[in-house]
C-alpha cells in the first residue's frame, strides 16, 4: 500500500473530469463533494450523449438509485463506452436487491466489468446473489457479512469491490484492506455513499485501482470524523463535511488514515 496522500495529491493535480450517472437525490451533494475534493464532476445521462461523453471523460460512475427504463439503457450504453475506451468506471448498486428491475440491471452492468463496485453490505450481498435483509437504500447487514460476496464479485469482474459501513472492506479478489475511518452520523445524511462513489471514481483515474480506492475511503471517512467533531447533527454536518474535504492536506490524511491490509 502506498501512502493515501499520494492518491489524493495525484487526483488533485489532474482534477479529473468524471461523468456521473447518479440519482436525483445525490446529484447536488455528489457534485459538491467532488468539487470540494478537487475533481471535476459532470452529471450527464441523456441517451443521446451518455456514451459519447464517456469517451471523453477520465472516469465514469453509474448509480442506479432513482431508476427508470430509459436511464437503465443510458447506464448500459455509458458503461459499454467506458469499457471500450478503457476508461475506469464505478458501479453503485443502490437497493439492487429490492426489485426485479434492479436485479436485472445489476447483472447487465456486472457483465460490463466495473473497475470498482462501491456499495453497502446489503447491496454487495444482493448483487452477488446472496441473502440480505436489506430492501431499500440503507444497509441492513454488517460489512463482515458481505466479505465473501465482495470476494466473489471481485473474482467475477476482475475489479475491486468496496463494501462501506462502520469499517469499510476492500478487495481485489487477492488482497484485502479495511478502513476504520468515518462517523455514524454519515448514515443520517442522504446520498453520502453515492457521493463517495464519485470520489472513488476520481481517485482511481490517477493511480493503481486497489490503492486508490482504499485511499478514497480513508480520505472520505477522515473528513467525516473532522466534520463530526465540530457539529451537532446531520444539518450542520453537511457544510462542515464539504469544508473538511476541501481543507484536508496530504499529511493530515497520512496521519489520520486507519488502514489495515492483509
Ligand atoms: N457506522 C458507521 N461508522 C462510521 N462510518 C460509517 C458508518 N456507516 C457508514 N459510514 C461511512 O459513511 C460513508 C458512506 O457509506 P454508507 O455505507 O453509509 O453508504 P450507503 O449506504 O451507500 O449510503 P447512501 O445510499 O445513503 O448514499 C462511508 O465513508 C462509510 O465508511
Ligand atoms: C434515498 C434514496 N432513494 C433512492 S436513491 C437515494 C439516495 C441514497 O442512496
Ligand atoms: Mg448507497
Amino acid at each position: 500500500m502506498t501512502d493515501p496522500s499520494r492518491s489524493l495529491l495525484a487526483m488533485r493535480t489532474t482534477a479529473p473530469l468524471i461523468q456521473n450517472i447518479t440519482n436525483y437525490v445525490a446529484m447536488n451533494i455528489a457534485a459538491n463533494v467532488m468539487l470540494a475534493g478537487g475533481a471535476s464532476p459532470a452529471m450527464v445521462h441523456a441517451k443521446e450523449e451518455a456514451s459519447e461523453f464517456a469517451g471523453l471523460a477520465q472516469g465514469l460512475t453509474v448509480n442506479i438509485g432513482t431508476l427508470d427504463a430509459e436511464w437503465a439503457e443510458c447506464m448500459v450504453l455509458a458503461a459499454r463506452a467506458a469499457q471500450d475506451h478503457g476508461t475506469p468506471w464505478v458501479l453503485d448498486p443502490v437497493a439492487v436487491g429490492a426489485t426485479g428491475m434492479r436485479r436485472a440491471l445489476g447483472q447487465r452492468l456486472l457483465a460490463l466489468k466495473p473497475t470498482v463496485i462501491r456499495g453497502n453490505a446489503s447491496e454487495i450481498l444482493a448483487l452477488a446473489g446472496a441473502d440480505t435483509r436489506g430492501r431499500g437504500a440503507d444497509a441492513a447487514d454488517g460489512v463482515e457479512a458481505a466479505e465473501q460476496a465482495a470476494h466473489a464479485l471481485a473474482t467475477q469482474t476482475g475489479g475491486v469491490v468496496a463494501v462501506t459501513g462502520a469499517i469499510d472492506f476492500v478487495t481485489d479478489g487477492t488482497r484485502t484492506a479495511r478502513v476504520a475511518n468515518g462517523d455514524p452520523i454519515m448514515t443520517r445524511v442522504t446520498a453520502l455513499g453515492c457521493a463517495l462513489t464519485g470520489v472513488v471514481g476520481a481517485f482511481i483515474t490517477s493511480g493503481p485501482i486497489f490503492d486508490s480506492t482504499v485511499a478514497a475511503l480513508a480520505y472520505y471517512g477522515l473528513a467525516g470524523e473532522v466534520a463530526a467533531k465540530t457539529t451537532q447533527g446531520p444539518g450542520s454536518f453537511q457544510p462542515a463535511f464539504l469544508d473538511a474535504l476541501y481543507a484536508m492536506t496530504g499529511p493530515d490524511l497520512d496521519e489520520g488514515a486507519r488502514i489495515s491490509t492483509t
